[in-house]
């Protein structure tokens, strides 16, 4: 069986994303496990960009840590890649058959995730060109992730 770990910075702070999220956990919990980490967003005191540069690299250091070497790592990044949810449902799958047996998403926070968890991330994922808030990335990950085994096991949520 196949593990997933998502690494995040930030909370879920809205009840109604928490429990969107928390319904899908339920459900992808029949296929694999599941476990979200979350990292408290590195403090800004200015907006100069060194000042927002430090913060994704504190953030990135915390993202990084415990990842292990042969872990299938895939960042989401709205300048990454776009695809369909079967080619997601397929990396998953070559993982569950292949390996590495541990898959882990990062998401990052306000500003975004650092080069060094872009440059470690087997795969740049995209959902859209379009930037939207840490908590919405999270949870259309979630719905994507119990969408892609719903395709590989032929049930009909998928359409
Ligand atoms: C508020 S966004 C960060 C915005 C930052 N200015 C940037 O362009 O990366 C927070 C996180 O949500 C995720 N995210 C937001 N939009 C995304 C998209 N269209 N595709 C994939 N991930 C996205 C990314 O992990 C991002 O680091």
């Amino acid at each position: 069986m196949v593990r997933i770990k998502i690494r995040v910075i930030g909370k879920i702070k809205e009840p109604y994303i928490r429990d969107a999220i928390a319904d899908y956990s339920k459900r992808i919990s029949s296929y694999c496990q599941i476990e979200s980490i979350e990292y408290p967003e590195a403090a800004v005191f200015d907006n100069h960009v060194s000042s927002l540069e430090g913060a994704m690299e504190s953030e990135g250091i915390k993202l990084l840590s415990g990842i292990n070497r042969d872990d299938y790592v895939i960042a989401l990044d709205r300048k990454g890649k776009q695809c369909l949810s079967e080619a997601f449902a397929d990396i998953i799958k070559n993982c569950e058959v292949n390996g590495p047996y541990q898959i882990v998403f990062l998401i990052g926070g306000p500003h975004g995730l650092s080069l060094a968890c872009k440059e470690r991330a087997d795969y740049l994922l995209s959902f859209s060109q379009m930037t939207f808030p840490h908590q919405l990335a999270r949870l259309i990950l979630f719905e994507q992730i119990y969408r892609a085994f719903t395709i590989l096991r032929g049930l009909p949520y998928h359409r």
